[in-house]
């Protein structure tokens, strides 16, 4: 479910090279037809039982990886209702339809936004979920219905709470495209191209060591290993779980934007502006349980190898991010 879009594009191709049917269940809401590669594609959407129930019954899934979602923290805080209905409305569907056929595994694309505010420096799977914005409250919500869908239905899933995904896959044939970009790292790599783009650093006044807020860059291909680890887990047996996918390493604005000066050579002009409403100070990863348990280790998210992944893929279709600039 969400397999057109960015995380989930690089998921499927891991299942399929793993050797996985793969079908992409999308709405190509915020997704795009050619980054389906691996597999096929039923359009459709999660908000209509009708769509989802004619996809099962032609697919007949063993399993499924959910990542179909609105995830854009600030537009949560001003449009909640789509939150609930996008996230948490439609997964209800999709349970509902996983009950009717019997599909008994999940992996779900959940958030490190279900913490809100962190009380301790590295974020453990046990911290306190009190999210601070309707995104991270409609997958949190999600996840309290996953565990009753397991104690009613035996549904059994995994949780994966992504902290900042970010890159793009080796081979630089899918990336981090989103038409209404929000996130830092394509933007910044536009600022330092784009003469016409006014980057923004929101806020400078925040109680971190640079005053910029932290984050933890995870490569999205190490999510996508993590995915694979997870669903070999419930092939195996295991029981529902969550885990916190992050590196471990605070990474704060300022410094992507050095990182982002480093791999492109070039000066990145910036202006100062507020706080975006909803952003949390610091939200960093304790990514124990995951090494423990899945055996799973970031070992691609260096944040220069993240920014040199990300850019490499920019360049390649640079009108995605920045028209006119192709030759950089
Ligand atoms: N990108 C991140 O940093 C990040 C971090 C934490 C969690 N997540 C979660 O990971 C998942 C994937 O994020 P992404 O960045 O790849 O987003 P994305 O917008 O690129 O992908 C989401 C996909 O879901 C599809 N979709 C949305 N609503 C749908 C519906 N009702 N029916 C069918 N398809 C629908 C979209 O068309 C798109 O292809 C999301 O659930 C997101 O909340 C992302
Ligand atoms: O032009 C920009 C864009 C972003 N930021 C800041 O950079 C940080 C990271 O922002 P962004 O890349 O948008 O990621 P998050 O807001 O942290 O949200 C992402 O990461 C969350 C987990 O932290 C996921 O749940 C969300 O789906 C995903 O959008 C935040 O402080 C932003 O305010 C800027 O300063 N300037």
């Amino acid at each position: 479910m969400g397999g057109a879009g960015y995380v989930g594009s690089h998921c499927c191709r891991a299942f399929a090279e793993a050797g996985w049917d793969v079908t992409v269940f999308d709405n190509l809401s915020t997704g795009w037809r050619d980054m389906v590669r691996w597999g096929g594609l039923i359009e459709g959407d999660l908000n209509n039982p009708a769509d989802i129930e004619a996809a099962f019954n032609t697919v007949k899934p063993d399993a499924v990886a959910h990542f179909a979602a609105s995830s854009l923290v600030g537009e949560s805080v001003t449009d909640p209702g789509k939150y609930f209905r996008n996230n948490t409305l439609a997964t209800l569907n999709l349970l509902e339809a996983m009950k009717r056929h019997g599909t008994q595994s999940i992996i779900f694309s959940s958030t490190c936004a279900i913490f809100g505010h962190a009380q301790t420096d590295y974020l453990a799977e046990d911290h306190p979920r009190n999210p601070i914005n309707p995104y991270g409250m409609s997958k949190l919500m999600v996840e309290q219905m996953l565990a009753a869908f397991d104690h009613a239905h035996g549904i059994r899933s995994v949780c994966l709470r992504y902290f900042n995904a970010a890159g793009a896959d080796r081979d630089a044939l899918i990336g981090e495209r989103h038409a209404c970009e929000t996130h830092l790292i394509p933007l910044a790599l536009k600022g330092a191209y784009d003469p016409d783009y006014a980057f923004t650093i929101n806020g400078t006044d925040f109680d971190t060591p640079d005053g910029t807020a932290l984050r933890d860059y995870i490569h999205v291909e190490d999510l996508a290993e993590a995915h694979l680890l997870a669903l070999q887990t419930l092939k195996a047996g295991a029981p529902s779980d969550a885990f916190n996918l992050g590196t471990g390493q605070g990474t704060s604005v300022a410094e992507i934007v050095g990182a982002v000066e480093r791999a492109t050579g070039r000066h990145l002009p910036r202006k100062i502006g507020p706080r975006r409403p909803g952003d949390a100070v610091r939200l960093v990863a304790a990514p124990d349980k995951a090494q423990g348990v899945l055996g799973w280790k970031a070992t691609r998210s260096d944040v220069d190898n993240i920014i040199t992944s990300a850019l490499a893929w920019h360049q390649k279709d640079w009108t995605i991010q920045t028209p006119e600039k192709v030759q950089g």
